[in-house]
């Protein structure tokens, strides 16, 4: 059987064939001779199959979205703070090759526009010999493959990379380089002139949705603080003066280059990457907007869309007689959060258990949300202060060891023991 994914993401690339909106980039020789007909579209789940339709094999340069990788090295080489000493993470709401820096602190405002990549490049690739051959290697664990430079990108945006030598000249002149701007801009531009498809940028993406790990190897490939501080910068800042604009009709965390790939990130989900050449005014791949916005649409991705609200922790409320004693069960169920089981303590606290034996069967229970633990002991102390015996039953050990308040240890009974109690 065909798969119903590969279906849809045909009706995607054939649904969007109508936008010819747009040119390809005109400053890089090579990219301006870019056919614009072509196109492409993948996905890939957290669980790692890849979808793709179109002319999903074609290889293009990586430009921007290199960057947030980029950045996600230097964040787990460098540590957040020395990074923000370097690059900022406000939105400049200007072009990407915008030559300014933040006026108070000299630094640029963010890793997404040039100013930033720059500067970043230059943190992960200090090393004169192997630099870059260090990005490309970190790109190469993310795609699973080894991903090499587009020699005849690279030289062509050496010919006419004026404006970052100029940016990466500025950011010398301010103490915020690590490398000479020369070499720093050489770097960076073989950074961007990496050769991949839309199938390379889907697992990157997914990468990035599954918390830094990737998922066909199964390799945590950056930690989850650092996953979470590069798609928060790719909220705000990945699609430069268009960010607003696309965070609202999109809504999920993105990145564009000037070869015509965008990546788009929905957290815990999915990676998504499209493909067309031809940009528009704010530099981003029209038909790949266009392929973007149908997919936020048709899949419901959109982030600020307000999911079906978590169900009341509490599933039924049994009254039953354990061992000959009277006892209350709470049946649990679903993923514990703040806001179901603020619905089980208003149930505590207006209608409390009537019998002193009270048990919390956890067997339906998925997760429990740290967020949720204080509230939790803070039920059970309050119980066993009434005087109320507390039993758990957590077969799938979503609780460790459980304390209330006083230290005093919650009780656990296996489900077979809650079963035969019952019988
Ligand atoms: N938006 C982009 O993709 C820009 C990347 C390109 N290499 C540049 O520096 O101009």
């Amino acid at each position: 059987m065909r798969s119903p994914i590969l279906d849809y993401l045909d009706a995607i690339f054939e649904g969007t064939a109508h936008v010819t909106s747009g040119a390809t980039a005109d400053y890089i020789p090579d990219l301006a001779a870019a056919d614009p007909d072509r196109a492409a579209v993948a996905l890939c789940t957290v669980n790692g199959t890849v979808y793709a339709s179109g002319d999903a094999d074609h290889r293009f340069s990586i430009q921007s979205m290199s960057k947030p990788f980029a950045y996600a090295l230097a964040l787990e080489e460098h540590g957040v703070a020395r990074v923000l000493e370097h690059v900022g993470v406000e939105p400049s709401g200007e072009a990407f090759n915008e030559l300014s820096l933040d006026r108070e602190t000299g630094r640029p405002l963010n890793p997404m526009i040039n100013a930033g990549a720059i500067a970043t490049h230059a943190l992960v690739a200090q090393d004169e010999d192997d630099g870059v051959d260090r990005v490309l290697r970190f790109f190469s664990t993310l795609t699973g493959r080894d991903v090499e430079v587009d020699e005849s990108v690279a030289a062509s945006e050496m010919s006419t990379a004026s404006r970052n030598l100029g940016l990466a000249y500025l950011l010398e002149a301010t103490g915020g380089l690590a490398r000479h701007p020369r070499a720093a801009v050489e770097g960076y531009v073989r950074q961007c002139a990496a050769s991949v498809d839309v199938r390379d940028l889907a697992l990157m993406a997914a990468t990035l949705a599954n918390g830094g790990v990737q998922p066909q190897t199964g390799e945590q490939v950056v930690c989850r603080e650092t996953t979470r501080q590069v798609l928060s910068v790719m909220a705000s800042c990945g699609m430069y003066d268009a960010a607003g604009d696309w965070f609202t009709a999109v809504g999920i965390p993105a990145k564009s280059g000037v070869a015509g790939g965008i990546i788009g990130v929905l957290p815990g989900q999915v990676g998504l990457a499209v493909f067309s050449p031809r940009l528009d005014a704010h530099g981003n791949s029209a038909r790949g907007v266009a392929m973007m916005e149908r997919m936020s649409d048709d899949m419901g991705l959109h982030l600020m869309e307000a999911g079906r609200p978590s169900r009341s922790a509490l599933r039924e409320r049994q009254s039953v007689t354990v061992d000959g004693e009277p006892a209350t069960v709470y049946v649990l169920q679903g993923d514990i959060v703040l806001s179901s089981i603020e619905a089980l303590t208003v149930e505590l606290v207006e209608n409390p258990p009537p019998t002193t034996l009270v048990v919390f069967d956890m067997s339906r229970v998925d997760e429990v949300r740290p967020v949720t633990w204080r509230v939790s002991a803070e039920n059970a102390t309050k119980l066993a202060d009434d005087g109320h015996r507390i039993v758990v039953v957590d077969p799938d050990g979503t609780i460790e060891e459980f304390a209330d308040a006083r230290g005093r240890q919650v009780e656990r009974w296996s489900p077979d023991r809650l079963r035969a109690a019952l019988a």
